[in-house]
């Protein structure tokens, strides 16, 4: 798989082309993967010794972290994984324990690399599926002349709401991975009842537009070596993996706190089952065994109460460069809306669009939706840009469920459709906490 080299400069304005601001944070990552490539170029024996240097972002919730880690994933085509640390303190998690994020991760791997090689194998895996579509509309043992009618008629989308019979091989299999069974571990049923189910031929009614796309992938799947695919899922899982481990400073807590809690794993207990995997450890999976040494853990918290003083030592040394993400101020968020490729605005504005329905966001109407969005982060509860969502839902309600009826119409957002529509709401404390 080739892998994009960019220099730190380049991944810095990537990034810039989706999120605002955050500037060390993105500096800390466009170096991290940087590193990556630094190590590639190294002689073995020098390259193996050069472990990644994990980062830890500080910064309150929905201020763009795991967009970044996600966005840097992304650019760099690496697996990418986002688990929160406490997950791991709840009942019922007993059996799948931390090595299931390596586990997961593998999947992901694997995924991703399957849709990649499926489009190498497209020209040749339509025409199958061709072949097959035809057997399922005239019967296996049709004339060539009858088959050859009925391609012809497929090709011109003459069949295409037409309903068909068609036995379906199993998908991939999901869940009921036994691999990580230990004494005592929990079996979830419905899981390993999924796992098994998808493992099993299905006879299904589908129409032809939606058989070919089933049957195309079914074919490809047949022209991909799978032994291979795996083997290099699971080296581009060692060499390139990402885990964005949230809410690390919710599991600290040193054992004045620890054993078990009311059943619960203590805190202490999930920072120790964590640190084998980041210092480096060999996981086993379905797939084969996973090495984690060269996996790069960005880890994440707000950090109000803890700091990262409070965590483990052993766990702060893995976690070497310390990045500060700020809250977002009204400018920031006015930004937000607008600038990103594909920010907010410019997403409503295309799914109107659909209608036939020009929508029209005026300069006031922003900054009135940024300052309002700021207004009740400060006074109900600050989530960060995630409140630009709420706003906007409820600004743009009406128009919303109105439009398939305005085809043509241009409609203009102004700063006192904010006003009429939403700040009343907002004034209403109780109803705010619901509403927005
Ligand atoms: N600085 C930013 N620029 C652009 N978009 C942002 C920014 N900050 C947040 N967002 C948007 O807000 C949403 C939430 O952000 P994100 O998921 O990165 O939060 P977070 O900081 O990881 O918080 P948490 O720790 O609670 O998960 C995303 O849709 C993201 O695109």
């Amino acid at each position: 798989m080739d892998i994009p080299n960019y220099s730190p400069r380049e991944i810095v304005s990537e990034l810039d082309r989706f999120i605002i601001g955050q500037n060390d944070a993105k500096r800390a990552v466009a170096i991290a993967l940087r590193n990556r490539w630094r190590r590639a170029q190294l002689p073995d024996g020098l390259r193996d010794e050069v472990v990644p240097k994990n980062i830890l972002m500080i910064g309150p919730t929905g201020c763009g972290k795991t967009e970044i880690a996600r966005r840097l994933a992304k650019l760099a085509q690496s697996p990418f994984l986002k688990v929160e640390a406490t997950k791991f303190t709840e009942v019922g998690y007993v059996g799948r324990d931390v090595e299931s994020i390596v586990r997961d991760l593998v999947e992901v791997s694997i995924n991703m690399l399957r849709d990649l090689k499926r489009k190498d194998v497209q020209v040749k895996a339509e025409h199958a599926a061709e072949a097959r579509l035809v057997d399922a509309l005239v019967g296996e043992k049709a004339s060539a002349d009858t088959k050859s009618k009925f391609r012809q008629m497929l090709r011109n989308g003459e069949l295409e709401d037409k309903e068909i019979d068609l036995q379906l091989a199993s998908e991939a299999p999901q869940g009921g991975d036994m691999s990580n069974m230990t004494p005592g571990t929990v079996i979830n049923f419905n899981d390993m009842m999924k796992g098994l189910m998808n493992r099993v031929p299905q006879r299904r009614r589908l129409t032809v537009a939606a058989a070919r796309e089933h049957l195309a992938r079914e074919e490809a799947d047949k022209l991909l070596d799978n032994d291979a695919l795996t083997r290099e899922a699971i080296a581009h899982t060692q060499e390139h993996g990402i885990v964005f481990l949230d809410e690390i400073d919710k599991v600290c807590g040193r054992s004045s706190e620890g054993g078990m809690r009311g059943g619960d794993v203590s805190r202490e207990g999930v920072q120790r089952d964590l640190l084998p995997l980041i210092e480096g450890t060999t996981v086993s999976t379905k797939h084969g065994t996973v090495k984690t040494d060269h996996i790069l853990f960005i880890a994440s918290g707000a950090f109000h109460i803890a700091k990262p003083s409070d965590l483990l030592p052993e766990l702060q040394g893995r976690l070497p460069i310390r990045v500060e993400l700020s809250g977002l101020s009204r400018d920031d968020l006015r930004r937000i809306l607008q600038e990103p490729e594909h920010s907010l605005l410019k997403q409503y504005v295309s799914l109107l669009g659909t209608e036939g329905v020009t929508l029209d966001f005026q300069d006031d109407a922003v900054e009135a939706l940024a300052e309002l969005a700021a207004d009740i982060n400060d006074r109900v509860e600050n989530i960060g840009a995630r409140r630009l969502a709420t706003v906007l839902e409820r600004l743009l309600e009406e128009v919303s469920f109105t439009a398939s009826d305005r085809n043509g119409e241009k409609i203009a957002i102004t700063a006192a459709d904010v006003r009429d529509r939403v700040a009343p709401l907002a004034n209403k404390g109780d109803l705010s906490r619901f509403i927005l």
